[in-house]
């Protein structure tokens, strides 16, 4: 990755059932209307405008009742399969304070009716378990004979008569090659990564490179061609005094102490710029699992925040910018469905996105302005292993050296792009892509439960076309 300092960029997903929402941070965040508004504009259709989606994020919660005080009840629900809960913890309080001394307000809950806003996050999680797709959709409908889940099985192909239509797919499990016919329809759900494959590898495709490739094209579209992602710059700092001893937290319940916030720099602005993951940590120990497995950075860099923490409380950020201009890419390697395809994700490519991230880590660093950051000695940890020297191209190197993929892969089937608004895809039959790859524009969030809204509103849209919604 030349323009981020030689990293390597993992591309992290989950391959089991349930998909990444079985690896994820667990963070339920539905991004702001803003984001509908623009997609229901772009494909013209109404029905993904904000007012019309939100029944859907709310149809598939269940908010733990105990949580119901900090937010607004009209846009949450109760009875949905996927559990919802937060927690509350006194060190997240004081934090709070901090960003409220520097003018972000405090809105506990906040998820697309307020634009900006700093919080306690809700999880995905309930009873102290990860609420992955698989458990909160599957585990409930083992029972229904209509539902047949094939485990540890690839596929490699959909299949199409010589009408275009597609009739079912093609897969490999336990080195057997079979062949499932689709009674109605074919839904594609391998994720913003692997549907692009599937869809390629099957003739639905740009032309120049399927062709390439020897792949018969059956529907030439700019499959795989508008990846996005958010992208995370990490901020450290390491507290000369403690905010408040962290009272131990039961890792088997939630993760780390963290605060989500929403903020834009123009302050009249309907949708926020960037968000901050923040994590409270007790010392080192607890940073060292994340920067080196979850933010993937070079141990070099791990090594220097371990050699400089001390035994400090300390404070990690990731500062996302949510709505960035680069475009990634998502091309066939081989023809091998066990092959990986080759992944051009192209963070940091745009200039303009470089000088944003500096503008949005510098707008999160006045929280070091506050009372409560001053009353502990707050202090920037900066690796020596970046190499930023302290004259003006200092925050650009420092963007370029802690850029990290915030494991958002979308928009490689975009909707208008590759399917319509009904999620059908263009110049071929009865086939449907149903994941983050349909995203057009990526939201201003963590992506798992826009997915998941993705999935229910699809699910209506299946029945609705297939004259099955009972009403
Ligand atoms: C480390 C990490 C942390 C994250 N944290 C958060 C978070 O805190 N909050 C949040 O909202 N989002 C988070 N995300 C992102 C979020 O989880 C994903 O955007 C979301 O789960 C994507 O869902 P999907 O259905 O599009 O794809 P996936 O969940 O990836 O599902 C695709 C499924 O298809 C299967 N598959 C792929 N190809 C084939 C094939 N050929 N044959 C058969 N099966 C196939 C895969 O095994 C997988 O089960 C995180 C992601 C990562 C990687």
């Amino acid at each position: 990755m030349k323009y981020m300092k030689n990293q390597v960029v993992q591309v992290t997903r989950g391959k089991m059932l349930g998909g990444t929402s079985s690896i994820n941070l667990m963070a339920y965040t539905r991004g702001n209307c803003h984001d509908c508004d623009t997609w229901a504009k772009i494909v013209n259709d109404t029905t993904w405008k904000w007012e019309n989606v939100l029944p859907y994020f709310i149809k598939s919660e269940r908010l733990d009742e105990s949580d119901l005080n900090c937010v607004d009840k009209e846009l949450h629900g109760t009875e949905g399969y996927l559990g919802v809960s937060t927690q509350h913890n006194d060190v997240t309080s004081e934090y709070l304070k901090a960003f409220s001394e520097v003018g972000h307000d405090i809105e506990y809950g906040i998820n697309g009716d307020k634009p900006v806003g700093f919080s306690e996050p809700l999880f995905t999680i309930a009873n102290g378990t990860r609420q992955s797709a698989a458990l909160a959709f599957l585990s409930n409908f083992q029972d229904r004979t209509n539902l047949h889940v094939l485990k540890n099985a690839l596929v490699t192909k959909i299949l199409f008569d010589d009408n275009k239509c597609a009739t079912g797919v093609e897969l490999i499990l336990n080195d057997r090659l079979l062949t499932i016919r689709a009674t109605k329809e074919v839904i594609v759900s391998a994720g913003a990564i692997n549907s692009p494959q599937l869809l390629m590898l099957s003739g639905v495709g740009p032309r120049q490179h399927l062709k390439h490739k020897n792949i018969k094209v059956i529907s030439d579209l700019p499959v795989g061609q508008k990846m996005q992602d958010h992208i995370y710059v990490l901020v450290v700092h390491k507290m000369g005094k403690e905010i408040l001893n962290k009272k131990p937290v039961d890792p088997s319940k939630y993760p780390l102490p963290l605060i989500i916030g929403y903020a834009a720099l123009n302050k009249t602005q309907k949708y926020p710029d960037y968000e901050i993951t923040t994590a409270i940590l007790n010392d080192k120990n607890d940073f060292m699992p994340s920067c080196v497995f979850f933010l993937s950075l070079k141990d070099e860099i791990c090594q220097d925040y371990y050699d400089h923490s001390g035994n400090r409380q300390l404070m990690y950020t990731l500062v996302s910018y949510l709505y960035p201009k680069f475009r990634g890419q998502i091309l066939l390697n081989t023809t091998n469905p066990r092959d990986q395809p080759l992944i051009y994700p192209n963070y940091l490519t745009e200039e303009k996105d470089i000088e944003n991230l500096e503008k949005y880590v510098k707008d999160y660093l006045k929280v070091t302005n506050s009372s409560v950051f001053k009353s502990v000695n707050s202090e920037l940890i900066i690796p020596r292993a970046c190499n930023c020297v302290p004259d003006q191209s200092f925050w650009k190197c420092y963007v370029k050296c802690l850029v990290i993929s915030g494991y958002h892969f979308s928009g490689t089937c975009a909707m208008g792009e590759v399917v319509d608004s009904r999620l059908r895809v263009y110049g071929v039959k009865k086939l449907r892509v149903v994941d983050a790859s349909v995203m057009l524009r990526i939201p201003g969030a963590h992506t798992n439960a826009p997915t998941i809204m993705i999935g229910e509103k699809a699910a209506d849209m299946i029945k609705e076309d297939h004259e099955l919604l009972l009403l």
